[in-house]
């Protein structure tokens, strides 16, 4: 049986293990916590994260990231992206160098500005080549995926064979994998979708209306390819899984955490209070930083990044915020 090391094991982890473990693979993953560890291996249950769903035997944790990535065929990283670097450079002094790697993370670094796939370029040169290196994203809440519910989503590599080996060992009857070998584009979709969660939900929370969202979503949409094209990436991956799907399934989801944080805020309360009262990530908030740092280092304008940016950070009133928006000059519709 062949072995996919799962590092993080957090709602996503848990989720890819599910149905990874029912295609036959033998799945190790990866988790900080005893807890999570131990429910695991002894129940058969992720305590903390789709605590639900019921693990295939083929799935067993470890907490040292030796155990888990030794003799595997695949690597597949599923923290958070900030988490991303420091794990990597764990699991880099363990891996033989001909692992296919694997990156589900949807957000952009600090500072770096870099994407998940990038970082693990980056952080895992002279261990793997950066051939061997992809990335898993697209519409796929992980409360679905782990229950069997339709999914498509998309990969891609950094190069095309890493990208069909990626497709092929995802792929099952319910979890479609389509390839795009754009893997920029297809990494800004999924990062900067999360903002526009985020902008979303503060719509829903304040009852701004239904035109207002469906404006949000075109314009944020605008926004992703704006950036996208800037950075190089092919427009016509925004219309795709990994932009317009995941914006669709992220701004509109019960599941979405970015939309839960919106929403709170549009409710009128604070991003402290609600992030300490959440055990799961929500990747819009780190995402609308290194966004705006990006676009006022580069002069591009990305007004709805920067209006969520100045909610949470600035301690922007969104009533303010939405004005601001809707009183921006006159503009033509179809611009990059
Ligand atoms: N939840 C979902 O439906 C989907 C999530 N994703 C992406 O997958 C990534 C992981 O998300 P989730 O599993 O949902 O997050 P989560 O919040 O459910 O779990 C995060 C996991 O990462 C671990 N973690 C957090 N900080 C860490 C650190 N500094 N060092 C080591 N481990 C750390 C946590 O212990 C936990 O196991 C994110 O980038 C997210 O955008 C992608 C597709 C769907
Ligand atoms: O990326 C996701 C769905 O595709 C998950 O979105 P949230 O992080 O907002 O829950």
């Amino acid at each position: 049986m062949k072995k996919i090391s799962i590092i993080g094991a957090g709602s996503f982890g848990t989720a890819i293990a599910v149905v990874l473990g029912h295609s036959g693979y033998s799945i190790s993953i990866w988790a900080r916590e005893k807890e999570v560890v131990d429910g695991i291996n002894q129940d058969g249950y992720n305590p903390e994260y789709i605590s639900d769903v019921e693990l295939p035997k083929s799935v067993s944790a470890s907490y040292a990231i030796k155990d888990a990535v030794m003799e595997s065929e695949m690597v597949v990283f599923a923290t958070p992206s900030h988490a991303l670097r420091e794990v990597a450079g764990k699991a880099k002094a363990h891996l033989t160098g001909n692992e296919i790697i694997v990156s589900v993370a949807k957000g952009i670094e600090q500072d770096s500005l870099m994407t998940p796939s990038q970082i693990l370029v980056d952080v895992l040169e002279g261990a793997v080549l950066e051939d061997q290196i992809g990335i898993l994203t697209g519409p796929s809440h992980a409360e679905e995926v782990s229950k069997f519910k339709p999914t498509a989503i998309t990969a891609s590599a950094y190069s095309k064979r890493a990208a069909r080996i990626i497709q092929e060992t995802f792929m099952t009857p319910m979890f479609r994998v389509y390839l795009n070998y754009d893997i920029l584009g297809a990494e800004i979709g999924g990062a900067l979708k999360n903002i526009m969660a985020i902008a979303a939900g503060i719509i829903d929370g304040a009852e701004l209306g239904d035109n207002a969202k469906a404006a949000l979503m075109t314009r944020g949409l605008h926004e992703m390819k704006r950036m996208g094209c800037a950075l190089g990436a092919s427009q016509d991956t925004f219309s795709g899984l990994t932009g317009m799907g995941d914006l669709i399934v992220t701004c509109t989801s019960e599941h979405s955490r970015n939309r839960y944080v919106g929403y709170n805020i549009g409710q009128g309360k604070s991003l402290q209070e609600i992030t300490s009262g959440m055990n799961m990530i929500a990747e819009g908030v780190k995402t609308a930083k290194s966004v705006t740092q990006w676009s006022r280092r580069n002069n591009i304008e990305m007004p709805i990044t920067d209006a969520v940016y100045k909610v949470l950070f600035e301690n922007m009133d969104p009533k303010d915020a939405v004005n601001e928006l809707m009183t921006r000059n006159a503009k033509d519709e179809i611009m990059i």
